[in-house]
């Protein structure tokens, strides 16, 4: 078949190829139940329950196909979008806009210099060369340290690699490096430490300025509804109304908790939604308080603000 052809009044949403971020991206598509087939080697695939195609993208292009809206909608790191932004020409407005914090895929992007060497500043590296994937964010950087407002008046020499990055000190080919950091262990195996930190960045969903589609809303809201349910517990328990204000108080729930009266005289059941990470110490606090049988229950979606 041929695909291409069958994009037309199809919301197009991008979704990484490959690395960190594709597992927990289809997971999240699949928590939409946005339900496809993706060929052998086939970058687009058509969802079979909605008018969408996926296509699937190196994150690091999702913002420019989004930007020049030819991409409704896409997955990608929030450090992929401030890269893409900074290499706009002066001027230029980026046609991307983030919509969601995906709550997954998080990581700085970092100056970092050898653990044993002198430097203890970004600003040491001012005149040097560092090495990065990310060029642009790196320039901009560098030219808010020098002061400078054209690029090509920048001292420091910025150069880019497609991967590895972290080797580029011990080979001579670096002074510095501009390169992610999640748990710190490349860094660390390399012989580096960081010095500064450029952008935060976590998996997020973007928009394109362009996009009418109406299917971008309800997908958004989809979304939305998948990760709370991912965030959130439902906690359950019995507790005698007097006791009542101080367990509220534990587990006041996004709104404010159901409560619920039971048979036994004086004696209420409470559900709220609690915070996963959160949900071993409310526990503790709820058993402290008085509360008896509580239970956890697993989310499975959400529609809720
Ligand atoms: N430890 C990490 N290292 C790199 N990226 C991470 C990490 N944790 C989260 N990410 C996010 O994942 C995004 C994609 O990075 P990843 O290296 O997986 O992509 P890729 O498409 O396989 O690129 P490449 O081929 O250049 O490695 C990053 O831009 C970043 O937002
Ligand atoms: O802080 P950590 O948890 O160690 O993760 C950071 C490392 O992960 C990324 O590289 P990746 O594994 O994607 O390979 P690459 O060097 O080829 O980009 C990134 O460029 C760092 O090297």
């Amino acid at each position: 078949m041929d695909l291409v052809n069958h994009l037309e009044g199809r919301l197009l949403f991008a979704i990484p190829k490959k690395g960190r971020l594709q597992q927990a991206a289809l997971d999240l598509i699949s928590g939409c139940d946005i339900q496809f087939r993706r060929e052998t080697r086939l970058d687009i695939a058509l969802v079979k329950n909605l008018p969408i195609a996926l296509i699937f993208l190196p994150a690091a292009d999702i913002p420019t196909f989004v930007g020049e809206g030819r991409v409704d909608i896409g997955i990608t790191g929030r450090d992929q979008v401030a890269e893409h932004d900074a290499s706009l020409p002066a001027g230029e407005v980026s046609g991307v806009t983030e919509v969601l914090d995906l709550g997954f895929g998080s990581c700085k992007l970092q100056v970092q210099v050898p653990e044993k060497g002198d430097m203890l500043e970004s600003k040491q590296l001012v005149g040097k060369n560092v090495v990065t994937s990310f060029t642009s964010l790196a320039t901009s950087f560098f030219s808010q340290l020098e002061g400078v407002s054209d690029p090509s008046q920048l001292k420091t020499k910025i150069k880019f690699v497609g991967g590895s990055v972290e080797a580029a000190c011990a080979l001579g080919v670096a002074d510095g490096i501009v390169d992610l950091v999640e748990s710190g262990e490349t860094m660390r195996a390399a012989g580096l430490k960081a010095i500064d930190t450029v952008v935060e960045s976590n998996a997020v969903l973007v928009k394109s300025k362009n996009t009418t589609h109406e299917l971008a809303e309800l997908i958004t809201s989809r979304i939305r509804g998948v990760i709370v349910a991912q965030k959130y517990v439902l906690c359950q328990y019995n507790i005698n109304r007097e006791q009542l204000a101080v367990a509220c108080a534990i587990t006041p729930g996004k709104r404010a908790a159901t409560i619920t009266a039971l048979e036994e005289p004086n004696w209420v059941a409470v559900s709220a939604m609690v915070e996963k990470k959160k949900i071993a110490t409310v526990m503790d606090e709820l058993i402290k308080s008085g509360a008896e049988d509580v239970l956890v229950l697993k989310i499975q979606n959400t529609r809720t603000e």
